[in-house]
């Protein structure tokens, strides 16, 4: 055996990380509820890295996308291979070793409210990580719930004892909980008032440069397209219309597009962010 095996037997689920340029490709995407068509024919990659915004009118299909993504939705056409792997229709025990590079945060959090926050944060851990002993885990949860910004007290507290935006974070933490290399969030800044969001922003652009990660990052908040996405991809007639910088797509002259950054909402963005450089300036 060589040390290189003796070393993967010791430590299961051990990984190289991802090299390739693209950790998600989407191609030829279908999917549909009954008759219901939510996406068809729709394409993306994902570059490894950047921080891609996922925005589209109410319904059209972003969380489904991100669930067709990490293989919790059926599929009913195309491909979706992540770290290189296809997904699609593939025995969720066959990619578990794909599925444990990725960590979500669910709208609203999905915390378990009988366990408390550390608890939560090592219910990932238990499951792909079943021989670490309890104090290892409990320390290693302990480090990712004060890694999302939550104070050391909040280990210990149910979800309930929470407020909306400690909540996410705890969500957060329990979605690092494997140190991933990807990350999912589905409108992590929703419901959050305005000064919550740009702390959970700021986190969000921390871990990204810090940890390495690409981040897949579905938002309706004008605010964190701008701040800190590299790239917006631009979901519409059951396709991804347009994937670019702002600027990029600005120029693509499609209807919704240039209605939501134009429209009322993002020109007070926009004047919003002018009034703050000539105010740093
Ligand atoms: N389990 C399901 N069964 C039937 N239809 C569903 C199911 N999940 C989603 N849909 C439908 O798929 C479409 C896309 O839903 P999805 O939640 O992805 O939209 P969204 O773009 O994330 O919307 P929002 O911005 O409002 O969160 C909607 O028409 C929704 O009703």
């Amino acid at each position: 055996m060589s040390e290189h095996d003796h070393q993967d037997q010791q430590q299961p689920g051990r990984h190289e990380r991802f090299r390739g340029d693209y950790p998600i490709v989407v191609s030829g995407l279908r999917t549909q509820f009954g008759e219901h068509v939510v996406h068809d024919d729709l394409d993306l990659e994902v570059r490894r890295g950047e921080i891609i915004g996922v925005v589209g009118g109410s319904g059209t299909g972003k969380s489904v996308l991100m669930r067709a993504i990490i293989g919790l939705q059926g599929v009913a056409a195309g491909d979706v291979e992540v770290f290189g792997k296809s997904i699609t229709g593939a025995d969720p025990d066959e990619h578990i070793g794909v599925r444990n590079r990725w960590g979500v945060l669910f709208q609203g959090g999905a915390l378990f409210s009988t366990l408390t926050v550390g608890e939560n944060v090592e219910v990932p851990l238990k499951q792909f990580y079943p021989d670490i002993d309890d104090e290892l885990r409990r320390e290693i949860a302990r480090y990712k719930v004060l890694l999302s910004g939550l104070p050391e007290d909040a280990v210990s507290k149910y979800p309930s004892e929470l407020s909306g935006g400690m909540k996410k974070r705890a969500g957060l933490a329990r979605a690092l909980a494997l140190d991933p290399e990807l990350l999912f969030l589905d409108e992590p800044t929703a419901g959050l008032d305005p000064i919550g969001a740009a702390k959970f922003d700021s986190l969000t652009k921390e871990l990204q440069e810090t940890l390495g990660l690409t981040v897949f990052l579905i938002t309706h908040d004008l605010d964190t397209l701008y701040e800190i996405c590299d790239r917006v991809a631009v979901l519409a007639d059951k396709k991804v219309i347009a994937v670019g910088t702002i600027p990029e797509l600005l120029e693509t002259d499609h209807p919704w597009i240039d209605e939501y950054f134009n429209g009322p909402r993002g020109r007070a963005v926009l004047a919003s962010r002018e009034r703050e450089r000539a105010k740093s300036t």
